[in-house]
């Protein structure tokens, strides 16, 4: 009785496996982190193998903020015992893979919720999941991420919400503010930099991010800047203020990583935290204006919020005569939280380099971005010698000479040989023309009256206040000299590691 019983239970599962060994022959088995995933060799689910660095880096960045949200005294029991608690939604999925590492890789995970609303991808994360043996923490969901978000709204659900969308985010952020829980963290990836980090489409950034780049060098930390403003504008209606754990330009597309609390108070400081950016079309010279002011009364210690003063320049800037345009509103405060990438760092460095091909490059870029100034915009010293015609400084030299001027100085992450530092305008000029001036048989002899370069040059008023006049002791080497020297010698990886041919953005899938 129970051999026929086996026997035709077997008849029964024989054309099943034959149908799953062969439908296992449409797929390509790709491993990434501690996920294996089977990936149809038809064009019709997403997958970028580039963005490897993006997950890897996710991981590691969700990590450390759930050890920041435990160690702030949440999720922790009488007994100090912590239970998986972290429930994460990966709202644009395409075929599980990021959804099925957080199941793996994200140490106290209870649950991952993977939406897309194409049906082909939803049956990839369904079989997945199957697949890596994540039936209890993963699920998969049909649907608009919009619509499923916007159920949450009066009962966050999620305590991290990940956006990686084709393009901008920004359709998505109104509802993913109200889905993520308070404290929890947002993750964005925007890859429409054509529109927010150039300069062709200043109308279509406007439309998307309620504000215009800025011209010059520092187009991507001001793509940072208007992707960060328009998530504070967005969750601000909510009584939501946001807090930038980490803010990457990375390769093709930009990476945030943001702490989303509910704060009527802090909401308050959006307008001080904004601001419009003046440049001068003929140096390159920026000022910021904050959109309003925060002051703290003298006796009773509380803050004001009143209208912001201005404008920091007038018509034409003051160095050159040229005329001043105008960028953003954008986002004026950090960009990074310093506790939190120290523990990113942490993270990434006890991680198995196997697993993880692209540690290297976690170190680089978030050593680079730990060490930013917090002032707004960087420079590269190849810029300003062309407006004065002249061989451009070593970085590390303009930055010795910022510090004997009593300024600071650091790199960026988002571009290489660039310098950021809180000196006015008027000392980095006067630096420029004091190099200039040093190597006297190239002392701009070519530009026109009438060029931006000639005015510098010709106008007495820059560095008049300044006491420190002589070149030798102005560029005399100091301890940011040596600094900035060994971080640029440090082997930073800050480009993608092993691209393949043709890597960049990835296009919809054609079926
Ligand atoms: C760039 S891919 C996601 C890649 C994925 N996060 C990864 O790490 O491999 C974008 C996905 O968003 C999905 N999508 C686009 N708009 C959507 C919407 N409104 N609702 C749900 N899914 C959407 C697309 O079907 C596509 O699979
Ligand atoms: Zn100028």
């Amino acid at each position: 009785m129970l051999k026929r019983l086996l026997q035709s239970l077997k008849n029964i599962l024989k054309p099943i496996k034959s149908q799953v060994m062969t439908d296992l022959d449409a797929y390509n088995k790709i491993k990434e982190g501690k996920a294996e995933i089977l990936f149809p060799k038809e064009d019709k689910v997403f997958y970028n193998p580039i963005q490897q660095f993006n997950r890897d880096l996710s991981i590691c960045g969700i990590r450390a903020w759930s050890e920041l949200y435990q160690s702030a005294g949440k999720k922790r029991n009488n007994e100090g015992e912590v239970k998986p608690f972290i429930n994460i939604l990966e709202a644009l999925s395409a075929s599980g893979l990021r959804a099925l590492r957080y199941g793996h890789e994200i140490p106290l995970v209870k649950k991952v919720v993977a939406n897309d609303f194409s049906p082909a991808a939803v049956e990839s994360i369904k079989l997945n999941i199957e697949h890596n043996q994540l039936n209890g923490t993963v699920k998969a969901n049909e649907g608009d991420a919009i619509l499923f978000m916007s159920q949450f709204r009066d009962k966050p659900e999620f305590h991290v919400v990940d956006l990686d969308p084709y393009g901008t985010a920004t359709p998505f952020i109104d509802s993913a503010v109200q889905a993520v829980k308070n404290d929890g963290l947002l993750l964005v990836t925007c890859t429409d930099l054509g529109v927010l980090a150039g300069s062709a489409y200043p109308e279509k950034c406007f439309a998307l991010y309620g504000g215009t780049n800025i011209p010059g060098d520092a187009t991507h930390e001001s793509a940072l800047r208007l992707v960060l403003s328009m998530i504070a504008s967005t969750a601000a209606k909510y009584k939501k203020t946001i807090e930038p754990m980490l803010s990457l330009s990375i390769d093709f597309y930009v990476r945030l990583f943001i702490r989303v609390k509910t704060s009527p108070i802090k909401v308050k400081e959006h307008a001080s935290t904004t601001m419009i950016n003046y440049h001068c079309s003929g140096c390159g010279t920026t000022y910021d204006q904050p959109l309003g002011r925060k002051i703290q009364d003298e006796k009773t210690g509380r803050y004001k919020f009143t209208m912001a003063r201005g404008p920091p320049v007038g018509e034409k800037c003051t160095f050159c005569h040229k005329a001043m345009h105008l960028a953003g509103p954008m986002w004026a405060g950090p960009l990074h939280n310093k506790t939190f990438i120290d523990r990113v760092l942490q993270l990434s460095k006890s991680l198995d380099k196997e697993v993880y091909g692209t540690t290297d490059r976690i170190e680089g870029m978030l050593t680079l971005a730990r060490q930013e100034l917090d002032t707004p915009f960087y420079f590269k010293p190849g810029s300003l010698s062309s407006v004065i015609k002249c061989p451009a400084p070593p970085i590390n030299e303009l930055a010795s000479a910022l510090g004997n001027l009593g300024y600071k100085a650091s790199l960026t992450h988002a571009m290489p040989s660039a310098i950021k530092t809180n000196a006015p305008w008027e000392a980095i000029w006067f630096i420029m023309k004091t190099w200039l001036h040093h190597r006297k048989e190239e002392s701009g002899k070519n530009l026109s009256e009438t060029s931006p370069g000639y005015s510098i040059i010709h106008n007495d008023q820059i560095g008049k206040e300044i006491e420190l006049k002589e070149y030798e002791e102005l560029f005399k080497k100091n301890d940011l000299y040596h600094e900035i020297k060994s971080l640029r010698s440090f082997k930073i990886v800050r480009f993608q590691q092993n691209p393949t041919k043709f890597w960049g953005p990835k296009a919809k899938p054609t079926n």
